[in-house]
Protein backbone atom coordinates (compact mmCIF):
# COMPACT_ATOMS: atom_id res chain seq x y z
CA UNK A 1 0.00 0.00 0.00
CA UNK A 2 1.41 3.52 -1.22
CA UNK A 3 0.63 5.85 1.71
CA UNK A 4 -1.02 9.10 1.16
CA UNK A 5 1.44 12.59 1.25
CA UNK A 6 0.93 13.92 4.47
CA UNK A 7 -0.43 11.08 6.22
CA UNK A 8 1.59 9.27 9.08
CA UNK A 9 3.11 5.75 8.11
CA UNK A 10 1.85 3.44 10.61
CA UNK A 11 2.40 0.28 9.33
CA UNK A 12 6.04 0.69 8.93
CA UNK A 13 7.74 2.63 6.80
CA UNK A 14 6.31 4.92 4.13
CA UNK A 15 6.51 3.25 0.40
CA UNK A 16 6.42 6.76 -1.59
CA UNK A 17 8.18 9.69 -2.09
CA UNK A 18 7.01 12.39 -0.12
CA UNK A 19 5.12 14.58 -2.59
CA UNK A 20 5.98 18.44 -1.25
CA UNK A 21 9.71 17.98 -1.71
CA UNK A 22 11.47 16.17 -4.35
CA UNK A 23 14.76 16.64 -3.28
CA UNK A 24 15.98 15.77 0.29
CA UNK A 25 15.65 17.65 3.55
CA UNK A 26 18.26 20.30 4.25
CA UNK A 27 20.70 19.40 6.89
CA UNK A 28 20.91 22.13 10.08
CA UNK A 29 23.44 21.53 12.19
CA UNK A 30 23.01 22.63 16.34
CA UNK A 31 25.88 24.23 17.32
CA UNK A 32 24.55 22.84 21.44
CA UNK A 33 27.14 20.07 21.46
CA UNK A 34 30.11 22.23 20.36
CA UNK A 35 33.15 22.90 22.13
CA UNK A 36 32.35 25.99 23.44
CA UNK A 37 35.72 27.61 23.96
CA UNK A 38 36.40 27.25 20.13
CA UNK A 39 32.76 28.30 18.62
CA UNK A 40 34.62 29.70 15.39
CA UNK A 41 36.40 26.59 14.58
CA UNK A 42 33.82 24.21 15.35
CA UNK A 43 31.33 26.71 12.72
CA UNK A 44 33.48 25.82 10.20
CA UNK A 45 34.40 22.82 10.24
CA UNK A 46 30.26 22.05 10.55
CA UNK A 47 30.50 24.16 7.06
CA UNK A 48 33.15 22.42 5.34
CA UNK A 49 31.53 18.94 6.49
CA UNK A 50 28.31 19.80 4.05
CA UNK A 51 25.77 20.86 6.49
CA UNK A 52 23.10 23.33 4.92
CA UNK A 53 22.69 25.87 8.27
CA UNK A 54 23.79 26.28 11.58
CA UNK A 55 21.09 26.87 14.61
CA UNK A 56 21.84 28.57 17.25
CA UNK A 57 20.07 27.36 20.28
CA UNK A 58 19.67 29.93 22.54
CA UNK A 59 18.63 29.24 26.42
CA UNK A 60 18.19 31.44 29.09
CA UNK A 61 17.55 29.26 32.37
CA UNK A 62 13.93 29.95 32.56
CA UNK A 63 11.95 28.91 29.51
CA UNK A 64 14.15 25.78 29.81
CA UNK A 65 16.29 25.08 31.87
CA UNK A 66 20.25 24.87 30.39
CA UNK A 67 21.90 28.58 29.51
CA UNK A 68 23.36 28.91 26.47
CA UNK A 69 24.53 31.99 24.75
CA UNK A 70 23.67 35.59 23.53
CA UNK A 71 23.50 37.26 20.20
CA UNK A 72 27.22 38.89 21.03
CA UNK A 73 28.61 35.08 20.68
CA UNK A 74 26.76 34.73 17.60
CA UNK A 75 27.86 37.59 15.85
CA UNK A 76 31.52 37.20 16.57
CA UNK A 77 31.19 33.66 14.95
CA UNK A 78 29.85 34.75 11.70
CA UNK A 79 32.34 35.70 10.14
CA UNK A 80 33.22 31.75 10.30
CA UNK A 81 30.59 30.54 7.88
CA UNK A 82 28.90 31.92 5.11
CA UNK A 83 25.90 29.24 5.53
CA UNK A 84 23.05 30.71 6.73
CA UNK A 85 22.31 31.46 10.64
CA UNK A 86 19.17 30.33 12.31
CA UNK A 87 18.86 31.58 15.98
CA UNK A 88 15.98 29.23 18.29
CA UNK A 89 15.35 31.27 20.87
CA UNK A 90 14.16 29.47 23.89
CA UNK A 91 13.75 31.93 26.06
CA UNK A 92 10.74 33.16 28.03
CA UNK A 93 10.78 37.00 26.87
CA UNK A 94 12.38 36.60 22.93
CA UNK A 95 10.75 40.46 22.44
CA UNK A 96 13.64 42.50 23.95
CA UNK A 97 16.09 40.35 22.15
CA UNK A 98 15.11 40.09 18.31
CA UNK A 99 17.01 43.15 16.90
CA UNK A 100 20.13 42.19 18.10
CA UNK A 101 19.85 38.39 16.76
CA UNK A 102 18.99 40.27 13.83
CA UNK A 103 22.22 42.43 13.89
CA UNK A 104 24.50 39.61 15.12
CA UNK A 105 23.74 38.10 11.80
CA UNK A 106 20.91 35.81 11.65
CA UNK A 107 18.90 35.06 8.53
CA UNK A 108 16.46 33.01 10.37
CA UNK A 109 15.02 33.76 14.01
CA UNK A 110 12.40 31.62 15.43
CA UNK A 111 10.40 31.94 18.48
CA UNK A 112 8.57 29.32 21.05
CA UNK A 113 4.63 29.52 20.87
CA UNK A 114 4.41 29.17 24.39
CA UNK A 115 6.62 32.43 25.42
CA UNK A 116 4.71 34.83 23.19
CA UNK A 117 1.52 36.29 24.10
CA UNK A 118 1.38 38.18 21.27
CA UNK A 119 2.76 36.03 18.58
CA UNK A 120 1.57 37.93 15.48
CA UNK A 121 3.16 41.25 16.53
CA UNK A 122 6.19 39.22 17.77
CA UNK A 123 6.78 37.59 13.91
CA UNK A 124 5.60 40.81 11.96
CA UNK A 125 8.62 42.45 14.03
CA UNK A 126 10.80 39.93 13.02
CA UNK A 127 9.96 40.16 9.62
CA UNK A 128 10.55 44.04 9.84
CA UNK A 129 13.73 43.51 11.03
CA UNK A 130 14.72 41.84 7.34
CA UNK A 131 15.01 38.64 8.22
CA UNK A 132 12.81 35.18 8.07
CA UNK A 133 10.46 34.05 11.28
CA UNK A 134 9.78 30.64 12.24
CA UNK A 135 7.79 29.63 15.67
CA UNK A 136 8.47 26.44 17.35
CA UNK A 137 5.91 24.00 19.19
CA UNK A 138 7.16 22.29 22.33
CA UNK A 139 5.55 18.30 21.78
CA UNK A 140 2.48 19.13 24.23
CA UNK A 141 1.33 22.51 21.91
CA UNK A 142 -1.36 21.98 19.52
CA UNK A 143 -0.94 22.90 15.88
CA UNK A 144 -4.20 25.15 16.37
CA UNK A 145 -1.63 27.73 17.51
CA UNK A 146 -0.12 28.33 13.84
CA UNK A 147 -3.12 28.67 12.14
CA UNK A 148 -3.83 31.95 12.66
CA UNK A 149 -0.38 33.33 11.69
CA UNK A 150 0.34 31.20 8.85
CA UNK A 151 0.58 34.00 6.94
CA UNK A 152 3.40 36.03 9.10
CA UNK A 153 5.28 32.65 9.47
CA UNK A 154 8.53 31.59 6.95
CA UNK A 155 9.65 28.23 9.26
CA UNK A 156 7.45 25.97 11.47
CA UNK A 157 9.56 23.95 13.84
CA UNK A 158 7.94 21.15 15.36
CA UNK A 159 10.08 19.84 18.76
CA UNK A 160 10.11 16.38 18.19
CA UNK A 161 12.15 16.58 21.87
CA UNK A 162 11.43 18.60 25.13
CA UNK A 163 13.59 21.45 24.23
CA UNK A 164 16.68 22.41 26.87
CA UNK A 165 18.98 19.41 26.15
CA UNK A 166 20.71 17.93 23.45
CA UNK A 167 21.02 14.01 22.99
CA UNK A 168 17.31 13.25 23.85
CA UNK A 169 15.52 10.49 22.20
CA UNK A 170 13.30 11.49 19.35
CA UNK A 171 9.76 10.98 19.88
CA UNK A 172 8.23 9.60 16.67
CA UNK A 173 4.70 10.18 17.78
CA UNK A 174 5.13 13.45 16.85
CA UNK A 175 5.37 12.57 13.15
CA UNK A 176 1.27 12.64 13.23
CA UNK A 177 2.27 16.31 14.09
CA UNK A 178 4.79 16.64 11.31
CA UNK A 179 2.36 15.64 8.94
CA UNK A 180 -1.34 17.77 10.37
CA UNK A 181 1.47 21.00 10.07
CA UNK A 182 2.22 19.65 6.58
CA UNK A 183 -1.18 19.45 5.47
CA UNK A 184 -2.66 23.03 7.41
CA UNK A 185 0.69 24.85 5.31
CA UNK A 186 -0.31 22.76 1.42
CA UNK A 187 -4.09 23.31 2.01
CA UNK A 188 -2.87 27.00 2.89
CA UNK A 189 -0.48 27.62 0.36
CA UNK A 190 1.76 29.11 2.71
CA UNK A 191 5.27 29.04 1.58
CA UNK A 192 6.46 28.33 5.31
CA UNK A 193 8.78 25.49 5.30
CA UNK A 194 8.52 22.37 7.79
CA UNK A 195 11.61 21.43 10.51
CA UNK A 196 11.76 18.98 12.84
CA UNK A 197 14.39 19.49 15.65
CA UNK A 198 15.01 16.99 18.58
CA UNK A 199 16.69 13.37 17.83
CA UNK A 200 17.25 13.05 14.79
CA UNK A 201 19.85 10.27 13.64
CA UNK A 202 19.97 8.23 10.76
CA UNK A 203 17.45 5.95 12.31
CA UNK A 204 15.03 8.98 12.11
CA UNK A 205 15.81 11.49 9.99
CA UNK A 206 13.91 9.52 6.69
CA UNK A 207 10.67 9.32 8.84
CA UNK A 208 10.81 12.96 10.03
CA UNK A 209 11.32 13.71 6.37
CA UNK A 210 8.17 11.59 4.93
CA UNK A 211 6.06 12.81 7.65
CA UNK A 212 6.20 16.93 6.04
CA UNK A 213 9.92 17.88 7.04
CA UNK A 214 12.24 20.33 4.42
CA UNK A 215 14.63 21.20 7.21
CA UNK A 216 16.24 18.83 9.49
CA UNK A 217 17.96 20.05 12.91
CA UNK A 218 20.99 17.50 13.76
CA UNK A 219 22.43 17.97 16.65
CA UNK A 220 24.36 15.06 18.59
CA UNK A 221 24.63 12.88 15.89
CA UNK A 222 27.03 15.26 13.95
CA UNK A 223 28.97 16.32 16.74
CA UNK A 224 28.80 13.57 18.63
CA UNK A 225 29.84 11.56 15.97
CA UNK A 226 33.09 9.48 16.39
CA UNK A 227 33.98 9.35 12.81
CA UNK A 228 33.63 13.16 12.77
CA UNK A 229 31.55 15.77 11.25
CA UNK A 230 32.09 14.93 7.98
CA UNK A 231 31.04 11.13 8.00
CA UNK A 232 28.49 12.07 10.25
CA UNK A 233 27.00 14.56 7.36
CA UNK A 234 27.56 11.89 4.88
CA UNK A 235 25.45 8.81 6.86
CA UNK A 236 22.97 11.25 7.27
CA UNK A 237 22.63 11.86 3.50
CA UNK A 238 23.01 7.57 2.94
CA UNK A 239 20.11 7.23 5.77
CA UNK A 240 17.81 9.73 3.37
CA UNK A 241 18.60 7.90 0.19
CA UNK A 242 18.39 4.25 1.31
CA UNK A 243 15.90 2.55 -0.63
CA UNK A 244 12.77 1.19 1.65
CA UNK A 245 13.29 -2.29 2.20
CA UNK A 246 10.83 -4.16 0.82
CA UNK A 247 7.41 -5.57 3.34
O1 LIG B 1 16.67 22.44 20.30
C1 LIG B 1 17.38 21.57 20.73
C2 LIG B 1 17.27 21.15 22.14
O2 LIG B 1 16.43 21.99 22.81
C3 LIG B 1 18.43 20.98 19.84
O3 LIG B 1 18.48 21.69 18.64
C4 LIG B 1 18.13 19.59 19.47
O4 LIG B 1 17.79 18.80 20.55
C5 LIG B 1 19.30 19.04 18.65
O5 LIG B 1 20.08 18.18 19.37
P1 LIG B 1 19.98 16.60 19.16
O6 LIG B 1 20.05 16.33 17.69
O7 LIG B 1 21.14 16.06 19.93
O8 LIG B 1 18.64 16.18 19.72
Amino acid sequence: MVDEPGSVSRGGPRRSAPSWSLKEPELVASVLGADYARLGDEVASLTDAGVDRIQWDIMDGRFVPNMTFGPDVVAVCRQHSHLPFEAHLMVQDPDPMLARFAAAGCETIIVHAETCPHLLRTLSTIRDLGVEAGVAVNPSTSVDFLRHVLDQLDQIVVMTVNPGFGGQKYIARMEEKVSEVRALVDHSGSPARIEVDGGISTDTARAAWYAGAELLVAGSAVLGHSGGKRTAVAELHRALARPVPAP
